[in-house]
């Protein structure tokens, strides 16, 4: 493959592999970035995200596979270019400013160019990021979020054409992390970077990135706009990844399965195969009991089926109800908006969004990111 094909990607990986000590972590990984989209790297700890960006930024080498720049080989058999001419910013959850050095020198640090070139950048940045009243600080003056900004001031300074995080804003307590997070990506976008951000939480994924790419022991099981990850899942363990989610099991008979919410379509899969169809909380519906009588069947909500609340709990914007079905005594739960605390044992009738429920051939082999029990 020649970099001529590769000149519109800022960051381009190509099939790359990791092993330690026999133990592949990383598993054929492609990705590419463009200048000025947010990338996010999600998966569950131990995916192998950081190895994925450490051998991008060149402080680890791969196993094989390719690395490509603005069109330019840093990596791949035989090419190593050093990390410090790879033009790339980095921003990790320890973010350690050099506490010796004022909030200026920290953000000149990495800065070529004349004092007054330097000078000039330092105050740019400084004023985007909201800090110049700082620049003669020295970081343990700063609060953490003000340090955190510091630190994306100085990853940026010689203007890298890749930005890499790794887990940035863990560190902040949540009152500080919204803030700085829609901070952070206005100023990223400005400076047309293309970032490459590393999470293993969704929703922080979701908030940020224009792509996610979606890790799992080692490789990317699915990428695309936040959007479609989520109302898309290639598997069980990708919608779960992001929400909790019901899961009813059914056996295939002449491609479709029966439940106590009606028969749901299976194309492809044989006869006396099970499927698992999944629901997220918020796209239950739940209806009153009239006299042993539930709602009749509608084309979005299919057969409605009595249950027994088992649970309800308020955490906040909304309510959680468990509910223990009447026909196989299987638990669901519920979101409903705002304040919803039947009593348990109440009988109320269920239903399922039809256009919001993801039918998958059952797997007896969870992987890691599977939902528990
Ligand atoms: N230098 C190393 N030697 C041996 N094993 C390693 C090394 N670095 C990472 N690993 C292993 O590779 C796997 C992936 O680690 P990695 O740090 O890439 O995961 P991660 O997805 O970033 O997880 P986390 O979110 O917890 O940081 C882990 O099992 C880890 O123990």
């Amino acid at each position: 493959m020649d970099g001529a094909n590769l000149t519109t990607a800022r960051l381009e990986i190509r099939d790359l592999c990791r092993d330690f000590g026999g133990r592949p972590v990383v598993r054929g990984v492609s990705l590419s970035l463009q200048a000025g989209q947010v990338t996010g790297l999600l998966g569950p700890s131990g995916c192998g995200k950081s190895t994925t960006l450490r051998i991008i930024a060149g402080v680890d080498q791969q196993t094989s596979g390719e690395v490509w720049i603005d069109g330019q080989q840093v990596a791949g058999a035989g090419v190593f270019v050093p990390p410090e001419k790879r033009q790339i910013g980095l921003m990790f959850q320890d973010f350690a400013l050099f506490p010796h050095l004022s909030v200026a020198d920290n953000v000149a640090f990495g800065l070529k160019g004349s004092r007054t070139e330097k000078r000039l950048r330092v105050r740019e940045l400084l004023e985007k990021v909201g800090l110049a009243r700082f620049i003669d600080s020295f970081p343990h003056e700063l609060s953490g979020g003000e340090q955190q900004r510091v630190a994306l001031a100085r990853a940026l300074a010689p203007r890298p054409s890749i930005m890499l995080m790794d887990e940035p804003f863990s560190g902040l307590d949540n009152r500080l992390r919204d803030g700085i997070r829609d901070e952070t990506l206005g100023i990223l976008k400005e400076e047309g970077a293309a970032v490459l951000l590393v999470t293993h939480e969704p929703e922080e994924a979701m908030r940020m990135a224009d792509e996610i790419a979606l890790m799992r022991d080692g490789q990317i099981v699915q990428s695309g706009a936040p959007y479609n990850i989520y109302n898309a899942p290639v598997d069980l363990n990708a919608a779960a990844f992001f929400s909790d989610v019901n899961v009813i099991t059914g056996v295939v008979e002449g491609a479709l399965t029966d439940t106590a919410f009606g028969q749901f379509l299976a194309p492809g899969v044989p006869d006396g195969a099970k499927v698992d169809i999944v629901i997220r909380p918020q796209h239950l519906k739940i209806d009153f009991d009239r006299g042993g009588k539930g709602p009749s069947p509608t084309h979005d909500h299919g057969v409605w089926a009595r249950a027994l609340v088992d649970r309800a709990r308020f955490i906040g914007k909304e309510s959680l109800v468990d509910f223990r079905m009447e026909g196989d005594g299987s638990i669901l739960t519920a979101s409903v908006p705002s304040v919803f605390l039947p009593q348990p044992g109440t009988p109320l009738w269920i239903a399922i969004r039809r256009d919001r429920c993801f039918v998958f051939r059952h797997s007896d082999k969870p992987g890691p990111d599977a939902p528990s029990p």
